[in-house]
């Protein structure tokens, strides 16, 4: 074999059947993630100081379905042990988790003092990990920006909380860095902008009045692009830093999760061919170009005019090539088409690429949705999604950082943890990453998103992504769905 990942398949046909790790490249990795806000509980526990999320749920509980918050979520922070002991049966390589900035810098700086708590708490979970022998990946944000930092100069409003990002990181990497060897700036910046500054339905939930999030303060036409402005300067410096400070040293790489769900052209018009094009661009292009290219897409240039921020020569140098690996979450895939371009008074980042989403052609769904919303199953949309970046961006170091599909929360236990629904998801999405491999495409490893039910933000525990079942009512029990049984037999040595 020639040793690239195409020459060591198995053409896909003849494994579908006994789908096995063993039809993966040597080293591929598979994973489970997680994230700090979803997970720990323990908000006010630790000398942690508080984030967004904590201030949000408490101020807002009206928009989170039902009411509740992530005091205390799936207490991980004490139950840590038990949770990679469950990792371990299952036969993960790697758990993908997030470090709480607030837990490590209270107030959201350096100003306000390192919390040995924190540091704590991490050094113990990674070092638990080790020892069980599965691979620490951090995600250093997670949405859970420090609530101190929002109230002092509005957080990502301001080019301050480069700085603060900086010393926040130097501190994770200082700390963490002998045992961590992938790190992941910021998850979902698309996301956590868009459900944050642009509808307002998630924290800090700030819009224009008259987006669904109907908020007091905000402005979804110019922050949307400011904050991802100061995001994209953020992971730069960050890995400027990682790089000329700690990478010769700790032999680690350090990249970004962003999310993409796939984009079909409702019809193979021109004009529906360009949405997809510009559709893309809002989305993924949005941070994938300033990474690969040192600039935002032309379709935003000219859509968005003097709203969007420009980068310094100097800034765009630091920004392109910021990256050692890409991480990308796909959960489903929609029809995208073209809307006419109308000249709007409630300017928007939802309506400036003059596009528009559905999950249905002509009455026909582009797949079935087992769960409870907007997760079609489209398992193509995996493997174009990887080839489009192969393609267009010069084929990056891939990872799947999240994939997965949540059930109703409110099944009986016994229907809970007969998920076969999820299975046939996880499989479906695997073979397709199989196949994407076969192309070329140079994807390192997979992560089903997520290990246990959890704290599913705005849908609160309404909505279960776990491979594991949590009984909210009985202590927080951990119980095996019918898929930790198949992701053992899958991954079985
Ligand atoms: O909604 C399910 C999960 C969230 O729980 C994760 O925190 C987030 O990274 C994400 N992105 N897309 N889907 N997801």
């Amino acid at each position: 074999a020639t040793g690239s990942a195409s020459a060591s398949m198995p053409t896909h046909e003849d494994d579908e059947s006994h789908l096995h790790r063993r039809s993966f490249p040597k080293g591929f990795i598979f994973g489970a993630a997680s994230s700090a806000y979803q997970y720990e509980g323990a908000a006010k526990e630790g000398s942690k100081g508080p984030s967004i999320w904590d201030n949000f749920t408490h101020a807002h509980p009206e928009k989170i379905a039902d009411g509740s918050n992530g005091d205390v979520a799936v207490d991980q922070y004490h139950r840590y042990k038990e949770d990679v002991h469950l990792m371990k049966e299952m036969g993960i390589d790697a758990y993908r988790f997030s470090i709480s900035w607030p837990r490590i810098l209270p107030n959201g700086s350096l100003s306000g003092g390192i919390n040995k708590e924190g540091i704590d708490y991490y050094n113990n979970l990674i070092n638990e990990l080790l020892s069980q022998g599965l691979q620490p990946f951090v995600t250093l944000f997670h949405w859970d920006t420090p609530q101190g930092l929002d109230e002092q100069y509005g957080s990502f409003l301001s080019p301050r909380i480069v700085e603060d990002y900086h010393d926040y990181v130097e501190v994770c990497f200082r700390e963490f860095g002998d045992r961590v060897k992938h790190w992941i700036t910021f998850n979902e910046p698309h996301v956590f902008i868009d459900y944050g500054y642009a509808s307002g339905i998630s924290a800090p939930g700030r819009c224009s009045s008259w987006e669904i999030g109907r908020c007091k303060n905000g402005d979804s036409s110019k922050e949307p692009y400011i904050v991802g402005h100061h995001i994209l300067l953020a992971h730069a410096t960050a890995v400027d830093l990682y790089r000329n400070k700690f990478q010769k040293t700790q032999n680690g790489k350090i990249g970004i999760t962003l999310d993409c769900n796939w984009m079909v052209p409702y019809s193979d018009s021109k004009s529906n061919v360009d949405a997809f094009e510009r559709g893309l661009d809002f989305v993924f292009g949005w941070f994938m170009d300033p990474l690969t290219k040192g600039d935002y897409p032309f379709n935003m240039r000219v859509l968005v005019g003097d709203r969007l921020p420009k980068f310094t020569e100097q800034q765009s140098n630091l920004i392109k090539g910021s990256f050692d690996f890409i991480g990308l979450n796909y959960y489903s895939t929609s029809y995208v088409y073209s809307l006419p371009i109308a000249n709007t008074v409630n300017k928007s980042y939802n309506t400036d690429s003059y596009t528009n989403q559905t999950a249905l052609r002509n009455g026909i769904p582009i797949g079935p949705m087992p769960g409870t919303q907007w997760i079609y199953v489209y398992p193509q949309g995996i493997q174009d999604l990887l080839l489009y970046t192969k393609t267009k961006y010069n084929n990056p170091v891939m990872y799947i950082t999240e994939n997965g599909i949540d059930s109703n929360g409110n099944l009986s236990l016994k229907e809970a943890l007969k998920d076969d629904v999820r299975i046939d998801y996880y499989r479906q999405h695997i073979i397709h990453v199989q196949r994407a491999i076969s192309k070329g495409a140079d994807v390192r490893g997979y992560f089903a998103w997520t290990l246990m039910d959890d704290f599913e933000w705005s849908s609160g525990y309404t909505r279960r992504f776990g491979i594991y079942y949590v009984d909210y009512i009985d202590g927080l029990k951990r119980y095996p769905k019918s898929s930790a049984l198949w992701f053992e037999k899958f991954l079985s040595k």
